[in-house]
């Protein structure tokens, strides 16, 4: 039996969680859980999986809650509620979906306390990749990537030896604007660039692949979770999402891991490696069905979040920070109206632009880094 705590319940990756626990009450149990606004279906969940603890974001919420929950359940809330949730005593595997790099200070904490950590959580990894992964190596915790490229990264060099591999090459859908030129991106609505053409995940990642930013976060995260240069992580897009991503080793070999677009296979994957359980679905890859898969160049003009993706990896210290928490707060302006689609990528460049990197800055830089761009961003769309 693993003992599970859960960052980010209520969101797409947490209620897939959810399911695979479901699946497998004689595998898994509920520790602990956190959520955030969303205290309807926390309280249903809590209802039926009976963590220990909950934490929930505000002190408001944990107020009206707290008279509602079961007594077994110890509620908490704001970012100690996180922490605790992270290191929870009982637990076994912290899996941190949720949804910022509001997931810096759990995860931290959770390396601390020895947690091995299913990572869906790609912000945390983008905004202090190096303090995340110098602490993990130090107290030799897992880092176990949920994200679908990364799982697939980590299934292709299951067994190899990291020193043969000549390159990562990342699969990117196109999003879902994928079949529109810069010019037809004008007036789009955020209803549009919601409807992603393979995924059903939460709001703030489907805008990111709509901008490409989310394949330029991958690439950060897929350098730090695998210790590979920039120059040798590679995108191509694959408008189909059947092959999540591929290895190249330095004989010309390419492994990749491919079946349909399923989150609960990651995350189960992630819960349960080395060992693999039953599939959550009864659906199966058919290949004959899809008929064809199709691959093309990516063009960093057209998808100009890529390169800033690039760039502020390479240029490295904070320059992923501002990146990351200028994307964040575009995102969010974005999805309530107030910039329009194109405006995402330009208060991001501008921040960029403004920003002077700190080399290998401390959790305190990164901390204050991450709040002078979110004020930055807001300064500048007002
Ligand atoms: N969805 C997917 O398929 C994939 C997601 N990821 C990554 O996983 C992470 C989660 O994504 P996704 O599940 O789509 O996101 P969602 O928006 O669906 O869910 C986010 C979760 O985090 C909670 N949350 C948001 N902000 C806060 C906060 N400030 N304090 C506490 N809790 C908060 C939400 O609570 P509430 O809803 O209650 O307010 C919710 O439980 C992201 O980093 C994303 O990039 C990676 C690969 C695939
Ligand atoms: C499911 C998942 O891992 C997402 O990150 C997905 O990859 C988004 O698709 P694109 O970014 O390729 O559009
Ligand atoms: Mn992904």
């Amino acid at each position: 039996m693993k003992r599970i705590s859960l960052l980010g319940a209520t969101g797409s990756i947490g209620t897939q969680t959810l399911d695979v626990i479901r699946k497998h009450p004689q595998h898994f149990s509920l520790e602990s859980m956190s959520v955030g606004r969303n205290i309807d279906l926390a309280l249903q969940q809590v209802h039926e999986f009976a963590p220990a603890l909950l934490s929930v974001q505000s002190k408001e919420d944990y107020d009206k809650l707290i008279h509602n929950v079961p007594q077994e359940t110890k509620v908490v809330y704001g970012t100690e509620g996180l922490v605790e949730v992270a290191t929870t005593p009982d637990s076994d595997i912290l899996v941190n979906a949720v949804l910022g790099s509001v997931g810096l200070s759990p995860t931290l904490a959770a390396i601390q306390a020895g947690k091995t950590i299913a990572i869906a959580n790609k912000e945390t990894l983008v905004t202090a990749g190096h303090i995340v992964t110098d602490a993990a190596s130090r107290h030799n915790v897992s880092l176990i990537p949920v994200d679908s490229e990364h799982s697939a990264i980590f299934q292709a060099l299951n067994g190899e030896n990291i020193n043969e591999v000549d390159r990562l090459i990342l699969t990117a859908s196109g999003g879902s604007f994928r079949d529109r030129s810069r010019n037809e991106l004008k007036g789009v609505t955020v209803s549009e660039a919601l409807n992603h053409p393979n995924w059903s995940m939460g709001a703030k990642i489907t805008i990111d692949s709509a901008t490409m930013m989310n394949k330029g976060l991958e690439v950060i995260e897929a350098h730090w979770l695998f210790n590979i240069p920039y120059e040798k992580i590679d995108v191509v897009l694959h408008k189909e999402s059947i092959i999540h991503s591929m290895v190249e080793y330095i004989d010309g070999s390419v492994i990749a891991q491919l079946g349909t677009p399923d989150m609960r296979v990651p995350i189960q994957y992630a819960l349960t490696y080395p060992e693999r359980f039953d599939s959550i679905s009864n659906e199966r890859l058919h290949l004959w069905e899809i008929g064809s898969l199709h691959f093309k160049k990516l063009d960093m003009d057209r998808f100009r979040c890529m390169r800033f993706a690039y760039e502020a990896g390479k240029a490295g210290g904070t320059m992923p920070t501002v990146l990351n928490a200028a994307n964040e707060v575009a995102v969010a302006c974005f999805l309530e109206g107030r910039i329009s689609f194109l405006e995402i990528e330009h208060v991001i460049e501008k921040a960029l632009e403004e920003h002077t990197v700190i080399n290998q800055p401390t959790l305190e830089e990164i901390i204050k880094v991450d709040a002078e761009t979110r004020a930055f961003i807001h300064s500048t769309i007002k």
